[in-house]
């Protein structure tokens, strides 16, 4: 197991870690979000030892990481790390090789990730030749090319086109299946909620929200999504002679909440009213298509927790943010 303990880190005055902790198990991919300047690429750069932490410590399976383990390591760094007049086979190679990695075998590696990643018709292109997309496809062979027992990645997805995602994903989810701890931070959130088996929300330097999705989710507000045969202002009177506010739903016309002629759809909180009174309300206003639960999407929970965290100093309601004490993350 990758377990990150109670990480402090200052620049001067800023201070860019506090406190921050995580453990991810073999086998499982951890996604890693928050807003700009939260502290991710602080904290996998640390994890990484290319950056000394002020306090706290990074272990894998209970030993604090040295060398040795870290050779082992696959990173993906933020700034990208190839050297862009060299042949991206070669590259691949010499990076093998400084893990250490004997000379056909990194050979067979370069031509095993090349191929598996779409980039094998690029091996003799100096690496500025090749767009963004594959370059980042160069720089994850660069992750994976020694067979790393660990995976760190930072902001893999960023700029991949939605083939590149794909090939990425299915990677990261094979890495997994062998038992590999795959962290990555990321911005696009409906990834990280299809990809990741846990997630940890960073905010100001800790981790405010942690769990899996399924656990964030049901921790999140509950919510009632309505659907009734009614034009919108006579669903919005009905509901708000009930003493309801009703929000416009946002997945309306996704295949979870589709558009039709008439039909108008809003969500409710459902700690508003109860569910008897809601339905009597909608009723009053048509015939009700859908009266369903609706558990927050990890956009809004991050929009939700990372508010809730926003105070200068956050107290302590705001550094647990809406999901209550974070949970262990021991499974
Ligand atoms: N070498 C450095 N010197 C000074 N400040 C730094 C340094 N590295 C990071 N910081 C600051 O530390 C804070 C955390 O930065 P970090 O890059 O870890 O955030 P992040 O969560 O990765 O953000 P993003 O999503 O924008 O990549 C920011 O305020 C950043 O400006």
């Amino acid at each position: 197991m990758l377990e990150v303990q109670d990480l402090n880190k200052s620049f001067g005055t800023l201070q860019a870690l506090k406190g921050l902790s995580l453990r991810v198990q073999p086998g499982e991919i951890f996604g890693f979000v928050g807003s700009n300047g939260a502290g991710k690429t602080t904290a996998m750069r640390i994890m990484l030892g290319v950056l000394s932490t002020d306090s706290g410590r990074v272990s894998w399976n209970g030993k604090e990481v040295d060398d040795d383990v870290r050779r082992k390591i696959g990173y993906m760094p933020e700034e990208r790390g190839l050297y862009p007049k060299m042949q991206v086979g070669r590259q691949l190679e010499y990076f093998a090789r400084l893990h250490g990695l004997g000379k056909a075998e990194a050979t067979r590696a370069t031509e095993q990730w090349t191929d598996r990643l779409g980039v094998a018709g690029r091996r003799n292109d100096n690496v500025q030749k090749l767009s963004l997309g594959n370059q980042q496809r160069v720089q994850l062979a660069a992750a994976l090319v020694h067979d790393p027992i660990i995976l760190v990645l930072d902001e893999p997805f960023s700029g991949l086109d939605p083939v590149a995602v794909d090939v990425m994903s299915q990677v990261l989810k094979d890495k997994a299946k062998s038992g590999v701890p795959v962290i990555f931070s990321s911005h696009q959130l409906d990834l990280v909620e299809r990809l990741c088996d846990r997630v940890g929300i960073v905010s100001r330097g800790s981790i405010v929200a942690e769990g899996t999705i399924h656990e964030l989710r049901n921790a999140g507000k509950p919510q009632i999504a309505l659907a009734v045969s009614a034009g919108p202002d006579r669903v919005h009177a009905a509901l708000a002679s009930a003493g309801v506010k009703p929000q416009p739903d946002p997945l309306e016309g996704t295949s979870d909440a589709p558009s039709a002629d008439g039909l108008t759809r809003v969500i409710v909180d459902a700690e508003e009213i109860d569910d008897q009174a809601l339905l009597r309300a909608a009723l009053s206003a048509g015939p009700v298509h859908e009266f369903a639960p609706r558990r927050p999407h990890l956009a809004d929970l991050f929009k939700d927790v990372v508010v809730a965290a926003q105070p200068e100093e956050p107290t302590q309601k705001g550094r647990r943010g809406i999901f209550g004490r974070r949970k262990d993350t021991a499974r």
